[in-house]
């Protein structure tokens, strides 16, 4: 059934124009080297004001202010404004209008969901938020409320065909004829009115744009038509042409075909459209050659749509014989699926990328509208029975009418050098359909996915290649990375659908874009529209937050191949089987039944051209992508050992700092310690001076002075609390170590400290001692009757509360005991005598008054004691009992001028 497929012809020629001796061949032309366009001189033809020549572009500007106005007269504060808004507009990196579709007379009555609000923006409600007068929406995932979105320009369902192509197409259409490349797509929800904005309606005056191109351009470039001797090939090259360029190509669709139409009551025939008349000025200077090719990208895949045009098509129908009467009838439909390639980049060597092309794809040079509108009939044709046979209720497959034009100068007729190719494609995208919404199953949903996922690659990276190429080459390298850290390149190609691809030279490149977008606010497809009008507005193209920029691999899907895994990748061709019922006379009853097997397979790679999977991978793009890839990781490794560095630096920093710190807080806490031990000493002193002046009480010089030191009553209480200091911690043991322990912690030495409990001791025994004793007995004190009667004194005097403890029971006690334990190395002739005690009562009967006797109790105790170890040791002794040297050598001195002390300094000295 299904018969070889002849190689392509393109392929053929490809083969026959590589070795081309001539340099014309391989040279090629940049369409940026175009010359700078010229002023426009020549009016647009204006059939009623023939006389008022303007810019055409400028003719329906509704934004220009009027030519009636006076010149002389200053633009208001509002055209400025609106000029500055224009520019703006224009500055965008696309051009994005929106066309709202009119409510048809047999769609249901409904309040349009969007509205525009001006020339520029429009408001969209949520139907469900306004009384939920529509209960058949399903739920709204679009941000609730209304939104108002911006465009280049909003035309309101009443715009005219004309209009609309006046003001979006044109521009374009002046742009190819002076050598620049341009694209236009339309993009919207199926039933928005697409189809209609390209190829028009079948009402006379409503011819979409891409019939009104065709008339502009042959319009413009009336009787400047070159000889055809070169035509363009991939995407920038020029190579000579053969005479089947030159030929009108056959429009003549097989018997059998028709007859499936004309069972089908599809309508082959096009309307006749009546032709625009506008003509854009061009420079007279050159000559035009004009080229059409037709694609389409169905299920992820390029065809060629007028592939039947010139008869030796790869699209074959068989009929496999006549069918019996009421038997089947078999068609198999069969067509290549054709590669991009990428273009050389010898191609045009100045560009950044040079995009790619699709290999194969035929174009015919025409040299008139008419022709030209003849071979996209023929393009719709096919497209329509694929569609059909397809069972595809609406436009399933993007399709693609890419018109070339050659200028070269009149006299460089010969020198294919300094021939300019530009480029206009126009796409009419499928409708994008949420597969959720319409119930898609099996090969529907695969081609609902493949629909919606050229549209959101095409949508999401548009933005991304025309503004960053850079960050995309870095978003596909987080992508495409593979095992061993290197991008796989094949991993990179997944990533871009093909109708992407087909036009990424134009978003990279310096090429206007214009994107149309269509909507029909009277549908249900809300949700739908409102994320085609989210991606399409201007607020969304020209939004810069990073975070909420669009990522090509977040919309990235698995290709066919993927999806259907080694079903698909050992077979390429894609097969599927549609049974048409013809002939159906009376209702219901089916003369015949045709099975048709379309058949639609990839390329056939050619040995010859082996190459071309190398070419496919040394994309320019690629290896770009793979030397921003090294570099930055370069970047990385040098910013990671100068960090690296810095570290250890500021490490070794920190750590000479922090020792300098530690030295610094160590002398500060030994100045403090020394300074502690001072102030330690000096308070030592200090309460030795007091001992000493108050023991001195019955000398009045002594008396004085110590008044006039110490006066206060303070004083005295922190010296006693001294002394009762010098016990032990444990007040209610009578343990006579912790005596000895609890004085030795603050004496400088053991020996000072028995000398002063000696002393104590023996001064102690004959005199009571004022001193609360911190020493508790249970034991019965052993006491003289002069002790009792001394404690009864002091008693009756002072009603000294704490002598109801008994202390000096309990002290007389210690004492006793250290008496057992200590030897005292004090001479015995130190020791105090009975004599000595008695005296010293004596002497503190005789002061002036009862307190003061009270107060000098105590320091005489510490005073006496003191003096002992001054007199009985030496100044080093007493320096090792803590009491300074000084001090030893002025109670010396005092002692000496103290005649109650005489007795025992001579007992002392001797
Ligand atoms: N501006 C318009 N004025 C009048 N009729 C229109 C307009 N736009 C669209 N229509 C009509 O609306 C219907 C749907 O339009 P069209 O087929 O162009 O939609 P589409 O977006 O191309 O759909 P699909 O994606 O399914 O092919 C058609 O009948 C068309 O004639």
């Amino acid at each position: 059934m299904a018969s070889k497929a002849a190689p392509t012809r393109a392929s053929s020629r490809a083969k026959v124009a590589a070795p081309a001796k001539t340099p014309a061949a391989t040279r090629t032309t940049r369409t940026r080297a175009a010359s700078k366009q010229p002023e426009d001189p020549a009016p647009a033809p204006a059939p009623k004001k023939p006389t008022s020549r303007k810019p055409l572009e400028k003719r329906d500007n509704v934004d220009v202010p009027s030519s009636s106005k006076p010149r002389s007269k200053p633009p208001s504060a509002k055209a400025i404004k609106q000029a500055v808004l224009q520019s703006d507009r224009e500055s965008e990196p696309i051009q994005a209008y929106l066309r709202i579709r009119p409510q048809l007379g047999d769609e249901p009555s409904n309040s349009p969901y969007l509205v525009p609000i001006s020339n520029t923006a429009v408001k969209m409600t949520d139907p469900q938020d306004t009384q939920n007068t529509r209960p058949q929406y399903r739920a709204s995932v679009a941000q609730p409320g209304s939104s108002i979105y911006t465009f280049s320009h909003v035309f309101p369902p009443n715009t005219t065909q004309h209009d609309f192509f006046t003001k979006t197409t044109l521009p374009l259409v002046k742009d190819v004829l002076y050598g620049q490349s341009g694209l236009l797509f339309t993009y919207g929800v199926t039933n928005s009115g697409k189809t209609y904005t390209v190829q028009g309606g079948n009402e006379k005056g409503t011819g979409g744009i891409l019939p009104r191109t065709l008339d502009v351009i042959f319009n413009s470039i009336e009787g400047l038509h070159g000889d055809g001797k070169y035509r363009p090939v991939r995407l920038y090259g020029v190579e000579p042409s053969d005479e089947f360029d030159s030929s009108p190509p056959r429009i003549d669709p097989e018997p059998d075909l028709a007859e499936v139409f004309q069972s089908l009551n599809v309508d082959g025939a096009e309307p006749e459209f009546d032709a625009d008349q506008t003509s854009v000025p061009v420079d007279r200077n050159y000559e035009y050659t004009v080229w059409l090719s037709y694609a389409e990208v169905y299920n992820e895949k390029v065809y060629d749509l007028l592939a039947d045009a010139k008869g030796d098509s790869d699209t074959q129908i068989h009929v496999d014989g006549p069918a019996p009467r009421g038997a089947n009838k078999s068609l198999l439909l069969s067509r290549k699926a054709l590669t991009l390639r990428p273009s050389p980049a010898s191609d045009n060597p100045d560009a950044e990328i040079n995009g790619k092309y699709v290999s194969g794809l035929r174009q015919f040079r025409i040299q008139s509208a008419s022709q030209a509108k003849a071979l996209v009939k023929l393009g719709n044709l096919h497209r329509r029975v694929f569609g059909t046979l397809a069972n595809r209720e609406s436009s399933r497959s993007h399709g693609m009418v890419i018109i070339k034009i050659i200028r070269g100068h009149r006299g460089e007729r010969n020198d294919p050098t300094a021939l300019q190719v530009s480029r206009l494609t126009l796409v009419d995208l499928a409708g994008s359909e949420r597969t959720k919404h319409t119930h898609t199953t099996g090969e529907r949903l695969k081609e609902a996915g493949n629909i919606n996922k050229s549209l959101m690659v095409l949508g999401q990276c548009m933005e991304v290649m025309r503004s960053n190429q850079r960050k995309l080459a870095m978003s596909l390298a987080h992508e495409g990375t593979g095992k061993a850290g290197r991008m796989d390149t094949r991993d990179v190609k997944r990533t871009l659908a093909v109708l992407t691809e087909s036009l990424m030279d134009y978003f990279v490149g310096e090429s206007r874009v214009t994107m149309i977008v269509n909507i029909n606010p009277y549908d249900t497809g809300y949700d739908e529209n409102s994320h085609v009008m989210k991606f399409a507005s201007s607020r969304e193209r020209n939004h810069n937050d990073p975070r909420r920029r669009p990522r090509c691999h977040k919309f990235a899907e698995p290709g066919p191949a993927r999806l259907k895994g080694p079903e698909v990748a050992p077979n390429p061709a894609f097969r599927r089987k549609v049974t048409i019922s013809m002939g159906g006379g009376e209702k219901g009853r089916v003369v015949s039944q045709t099975v048709l097997d379309i058949v639609e397979e990839d390329e056939v790679k050619d040995d010859e051209n082996g190459d071309e999977e190398d070419d496919e991978y040394s994309n320019p793009l690629i290896d770009a992508l793979f030397d921003e890839i090294e570099n930055l990781r370069l970047l990385l490794f040098e910013s990671e050992m100068r960090a690296a560095v810095i570290e250890a630096e500021t490490r070794e920093e920190v750590m000479l700092e922090m020792e300098e710190r530690m030295k610094m807080m160590e002398q500060k806490y030994s100045r403090r310690l020394m300074s502690e031990m001072e102030r330690n000493e000096m308070k030592t002193d200090a309460k030795i001076d007091m001992l000493h002046q108050a023991g001195l009480f019955s000398s009045p010089m002594k008396v004085r002075t110590a008044k006039h030191t110490y006066s206060s009553e303070d004083e005295e209480e922190d010296v006693e609390m001294s002394l009762v200091e010098y016990g032990p911690e444990e007040s209610d043991s009578d343990d006579a170590m912790n005596l000895s322990e609890g004085t030795r912690s603050r004496s400088a030495s053991p020996l000072a400290r028995k000398e002063k409990m000696n002393a104590a001791k023996q001064f102690r025994s004959p005199t009571k001692s004022p001193v609360k004793s911190p020493f508790k007995s249970p034991a019965t004190p052993k006491r003289t009757d002069d002790e009792d009667d001394e404690d009864e004194d002091a008693l009756d005097e002072d009603e000294d509360p704490m002598e109801e403890e008994d202390d000096d029971d309990d002290y007389n006690e210690d004492e006793s005991e250290e008496e057992d334990d200590w030897t005292p190395p004090l001479p015995s002739s130190a020791k105090k005598t009975p004599a000595k005690s008695a005296k010293s009562a004596a002497l503190a009967k005789q002061t002036p008054t009862q307190s003061t006797a009270k107060k000098s109790r105590l320091p005489k105790l510490a005073n006496d004691l003191d003096d002992l170890a001054i007199k009985s040791a030496s100044p080093s002794v007493a320096s090792m009992s803590g009491i300074p040297k000084k001090k030893v050598m002025r109670k010396s001195a005092l002692d000496d001028s103290d005649e109650e002390e005489d007795e025992g300094a001579a007992v002392a000295r001797a």
